[in-house]
């Protein structure tokens, strides 16, 4: 097939702008497929054929798995529950007795499209990894997001685009003898499935102790999991409320486990007091917050090799 160089210059793929990238160093990146479909359209152009550029730049359907790093398939938003004023859960569904196979703590990336641009960012889903039929991710939307503004206007029923998976936290069993997971809204997301994999496992013995860092006692996320999770012998949850006032002020089923303020290292240090052991510290939170535990850790003595950032 021939085509003019107006033709040709129509087919040139585009060069993403830096906020369209999730910034979570996913592999291949929006950079990387750019640099990849700009190599096959160069290829193309210099046979003058245009249907070499047709290979697999929109959705694939695998047999084996749901999911591809490269390309975007889309899933049905089944079901949206608001868990507060800013913050939903997003089930989505999958075909009968199929689950997206993910690793504990790895996030996929969603493909949205804002004012004719795409855009694409990072999410961590939240079930259990071997859940069949469904995935769910809870997602806080920010007034000035881009991501966001796509995401408010989902409706149940909508088919979204994913592809994936990335990263994830290599764990087995008793690897450790203490997890102590510090996180920030919805860095609470990669810790909950691996603290539904320690409690499912009778033969893990693993302590665990979660820090949860929300605002007020209102924006905390899946309360409820939370709780039945601490009623493990091994589970321990802390809140710590930065818009909050006073503990008196709280639920009683919050007074005793719960520290007002922003965390810091004297927080920090009476929670390790009260862990069983030295622990292996997962953090997951906004880039500060992250290097904030950094710092806070290192002042009480724990090395960075000691700690996973999400
Ligand atoms: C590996 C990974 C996993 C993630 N998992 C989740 C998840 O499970 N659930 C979830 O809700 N998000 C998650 N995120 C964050 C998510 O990818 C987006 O960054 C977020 O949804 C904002 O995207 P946006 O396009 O709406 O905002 P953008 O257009 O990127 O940002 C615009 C503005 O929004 C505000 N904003 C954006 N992000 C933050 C933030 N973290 N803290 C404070 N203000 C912010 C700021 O005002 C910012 O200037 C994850 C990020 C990474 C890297």
């Amino acid at each position: 097939m021939s085509e003019s160089d107006e033709d040709w210059l129509s087919l040139r793929p585009v060069e993403p702008l830096p906020n369209q990238c999730c910034g979570s160093g996913c592999k291949p990146c929006v950079f990387d497929v750019y640099q990849k479909e700009l190599a096959q359209w160069e290829e193309a152009k210099e046979k003058n054929d245009s249907s070499l550029l047709t290979k697999k730049k929109e959705e694939v359907k695998s047999d084996l798995l749901l999911l591809n790093s490269d390309t975007f398939t889309a899933f049905k938003l089944s079901c949206v529950e608001r868990l507060t004023s800013d913050t939903n859960l997003y089930r989505f569904e999958l075909p009968r007795g199929r689950s997206l196979q993910l690793s504990l703590g790895q996030h996929i990336v969603l493909r949205g499209m804002v004012n004719g641009l795409e855009v694409q960012r990072a999410y961590t889903p939240i079930n259990p990894v071997n859940a069949e039929n469904y995935f769910e991710v809870i997602i806080k939307c920010y007034d000035n997001g881009l991501m966001s503004q796509y995401i408010k206007s989902w409706q149940e029923g909508d088919l979204l685009f994913w592809r994936g998976p990335f990263g994830g936290f290599p764990y087995e069993p008793n690897q450790y003898g203490q997890l102590l997971m510090l996180t920030s809204g919805t860095g609470l997301a990669p810790m909950l499935p691996i603290l539904q994999c320690i409690t499912e496992n009778e033969e893990d013995e693993t302590f665990v102790t979660l820090v949860g860092c929300f605002s007020t006692v209102e924006s905390i996320y899946m309360k409820s999991l939370l709780q039945d999770l601490a009623r493990y012998w091994n589970i321990s949850i802390f809140y710590v409320l930065s818009k909050e006032t006073s503990v008196e002020n709280l639920p009683w089923s919050c007074r005793e486990n719960t520290h007002i303020g922003r965390v810091n290292s004297d927080i920090l240090h009476s929670v390790m007091d009260l862990c069983r052991r030295k622990p292996f510290v997962l953090i997951c939170g906004s880039v500060t917050f992250n290097n904030d535990m950094l710092s806070f850790l290192e002042s009480l003595g724990l090395q960075g090799d000691s700690c996973f950032v999400f």
